[in-house]
């Protein structure tokens, strides 16, 4: 060491340090190498020797053995000694044999050997037969808080307290081996299972016993102090209040539930909080759902059939009966039959009316018919502009690029066509060509006379035109300075007049009346239409039953050929309706008011079930759910907040919906009525695009491309359309009607 002396001071540092480091490391394999010689059982040392001193003569080599046995025992023993004298209060650490007496480290006195407290010798009897501390009580550094083991501080040799004579007394009274151990006051802490028997003589508090003290945790032995942990706070990260104590364990008692809230847990709400979203301001609850249509009974109605069916109405029966009794003016049946094939039935049996009507009579009186008819807005007929224009401006168009196509003989009983206004008003003809009905009819009925209430033909002398049809008291202005040229005293004369290429088209939606103009004038021309509003009584029922009572009750009203439309929005989830209801549904909910004019502040999702929710700068918070746009797509929706069509089907798992439009056409009063059905499939949306037409804007068809039916242009709507549909079936019905009765 000397020779690697060195001037160099930062060398003889180093130097320093790893001769320190070097002690250092000597000290700890000394301590490990103590540790071991401590711990370790000597109980088969001792059993060998003494095997070998009960021999009576050993050989050499036993001899050798026995020496190296007992020198290794006594070093073994002479180590514990050591440390326990350095370290009485780690002596829980030395292995101690308890059958020697002779081997009996200090402090492992058994109890019949006398002596009391005070200094080294005080460490006897401190020991149970398990080797434990005894009695930490009888410790002079024993406090019931702070040191429960009695344990000394370090560096400083344990003492026990001289035993008070009562203790002492008691000690010698008592037989048992541990009698002799102070024992403090009362039932010893968590004894009492196991001295069950003794129970009797300790006298027990009154009530339930005391919950058992939590076990104090073993900590490390060389531990100079055991504080109990009664003050300890947890650090904040753990989730821990200020002053709140340190609980080593998890609560594990009777009282603790999994899932309840734990310290240092996120906190989840109770359960009623998780299940509350849908309660939750702005999760309107599914409104209930509207009771299943009642199936009408049998007898009641030629009719009954799920308006979302496919199977062919079953009145035509109704029509063979009607025939076979003789009726008079009914259509012949269709010869194209198939798709074109119209549902007839007879004049419908009475049908109850719908909540809303006026009375609950089954079949409207004829008093009722006449207020009815009384409310109508009669059509003016230019009948000069009918005998002349018979034929569609777009089918003149295709004449006049072919001349000489045979263009046939119509009529044009509408002579308004193309050129209603946004109400349905204003349905005179500007077209001025060809010859006129007026001759024809003045020659076969002579001129009408006066005004008023009754069937007739008129000129309008003010417009040099022509009127003719259902001339009624009306609340509408009508220009009614006309020619009455003739009494048609046969409303028959007018149906047959009308079947071959037009009809009356009662309706009191301009809309409707638009649209069919548009698609009629669309098609091949050859038909031409007119509208009534009639004020007819709907029924409640089938949208057939609903369909033909008020195409019959059209007819009857206007004692003539007429045409009706009825329309329905049948929801799938729904079981079909609202259906032929569709009217009062949008009457009364309309379309939703959501928040289009309004931007949400910002979306969240809340606790479970994650519902995601818009926050709106005033309002309540609005729901996202998943809805169904088209056949494919899926989009996020927010759940209204007014209620719409849409919102009837919140919640349910199909947005599924059917236009369906039912044309019904009556040949006249009395005569059966025959149906003619288009269907158009799609969805119910939140409404998008103007809102013009009733339920359009909510109304996304299948074939739309995902747009609604409000926002296509009416060209568009009119390819695809319910209404389009079923009117092809109509035109198709009467264009044959029309060639039969031509030919015959
Ligand atoms: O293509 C349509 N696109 C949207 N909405 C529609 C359509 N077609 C009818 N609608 C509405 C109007 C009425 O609110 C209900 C049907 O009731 P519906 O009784 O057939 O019509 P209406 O009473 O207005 O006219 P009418 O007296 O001529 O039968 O659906
Ligand atoms: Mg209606």
């Amino acid at each position: 060491m000397a020779k690697g002396k060195s001037s160099n001071p930062a060398d003889a540092f180093r130097k320093a340090q790893r001769a320190k480091e070097l002690k250092k490391n000597k000290e700890a394999r000394k301590s490990v190498r103590e540790t071991q010689t401590i711990k370790r059982d000597t109980r088969d040392l001792e059993s060998e020797i003494r095997s070998l001193k009960s021999r009576p003569k050993l050989a050499a080599a036993d001899k050798t053995r026995l020496e190296s046995l007992e020198s290794e025992l006594e070093y073994v023993n002479k180590v514990k000694e050591k440390y326990v004298a350095e370290h009485p209060e780690a002596r829980d650490r030395v292995f101690r044999t308890h059958g020697d007496k002779s081997r009996r480290l200090p402090g492992h006195e058994d109890e019949d050997d006398e002596g009391g407290g005070g200094g080294r010798g005080g460490d006897k009897r401190l020991y149970d037969e398990s080797g434990r501390l005894r009695d930490p009580t009888r410790s002079v550094y024993y406090d019931a808080v702070y040191n429960p083991f009695g344990v000394p501080p370090p560096g400083m040799p344990y003492k026990e307290r001289t035993p008070e004579p009562v203790e002492e007394s008691e000690e010698e009274d008592d037989s048992d081996d541990d009698d002799d151990i102070v024992m403090p006051e009362g039932p010893p802490p968590g004894s009492s299972d196991e001295e069950s028997d003794d129970s009797d003589d300790i006298p027990l508090p009154e009530g339930p016993p005391p919950p058992k003290p939590p076990p104090i945790p073993s900590g490390p032995s060389n531990a100079p102090f055991m504080r109990p942990p009664l003050h300890f706070t947890g650090p904040p990260g753990q989730g821990m209040g200020m002053g709140q104590p340190f609980l080593p364990f998890p609560p594990s008692g009777p009282g603790f539930r999994p899932g309840m809230h734990q310290p240092g847990m996120p906190f989840r709400p109770p359960p009623q909080m998780q299940q509350q979203p849908m309660g939750q301001p702005g999760f309107r609850p599914r409104p209930p759902r509207p009771p299943r249509q009642p199936n009408m009974p049998h007898g009641k109605a030629p009719v009954v059939q799920d308006p979302l069916s496919d199977a062919p109405t079953q009145t035509y029966q109704g029509y063979r009966i009607a025939k076979a009794e003789g009726v008079a003016g009914l259509p012949a049946r269709p010869g194209g039959g198939g798709d074109s094939a119209p549902v007839s039935g007879a004049g419908s049996p009475s049908l109850p009316a719908k909540p809303d009507s006026k009375t609950n009579s089954p079949a409207p009186s004829a008093a009722q018919i006449a207020a009815a008819t009384i409310s109508a807005a009669p059509v003016l007929r230019d009948l000069r502009k009918e005998a002349t224009a018979f034929v569609p401006r777009g089918v003149k168009r295709k004449a006049a690029a072919a001349p000489g196509a045979a263009a046939g003989v119509r009529v044009n009983a509408a002579p308004g066509a193309g050129e209603v206004d946004a109400d349905g008003d204003e349905l005179r003809s500007k077209r001025e060509d060809g010859p006129g009905l007026l001759g024809v009819l003045q020659g076969v009925f002579g001129e009408g006379t006066g005004a008023g209430t009754g069937t007739g033909i008129r000129q309008n002398t003010k417009g040099g035109q022509l009127s003719a049809g259902v001339v009624q008291e009306s609340s509408r202005p009508f220009v009614c300075s006309n020619l009455i040229l003739a009494s048609i005293s046969s409303p028959h004369f007018l149906a047959a007049f009308f079947n071959m290429t037009s009809f009356v088209f009662v309706t009191g939606n301009a809309n409707k009346l638009r649209e069919v103009q548009a698609i009629l004038a669309a098609g091949d021309g050859g038909i031409k239409v007119t509208s009534q509003a009639v004020d007819v009584p709907e029924v409640q029922g089938s949208t057939q039953e609903v369909a033909l009572a008020k195409c019959k009750a059209a007819a009857e009203a206007l004692g003539t050929a007429c045409v009706t439309e009825d329309t329905a929005l049948c929801f799938e989830a729904l079981g079909g309706l609202p259906g032929p209801y569709i009217k009062d549904f949008l009457a009364k909910l309309g379309h939703e008011v959501l928040s289009s004019n309004q931007s949400p502040l910002c979306l969240v999702c809340t606790s479970p079930p994650y519902i995601p929710v818009l926050l709106y700068p005033s309002g309540p918070p609005v729901a996202l759910v998943m809805t169904r746009s088209t056949h494919s797509q899926y989009m996020l929706t927010p759940a209204s907040l007014s209620s719409g069509l849409n919102t009837l089907l919140t919640g349910f798992p199909t947005t599924r919906a059917t236009a369906l439009c039912t044309f019904a056409y009556s040949p006249g009063p009395g005569s059966a009525v025959l149906l003619f059905e288009g269907r158009t499939e799609g969805h119910i949306v939140p409404a998008r695009g103007p809102t013009h037409f009733g339920w359009d804007p909510v109304f996304a068809p299948e074939e739309g491309g995902g747009k609604t039916y409000a926002e296509m242009d009416g060209g568009e709507k009119n390819k695809i359309s319910h209404r389009y549909r079923a009117l092809e079936k109509l035109r198709v019905y009467l264009q044959d009607k029309a060639r039969k009765e031509g030919k015959a």
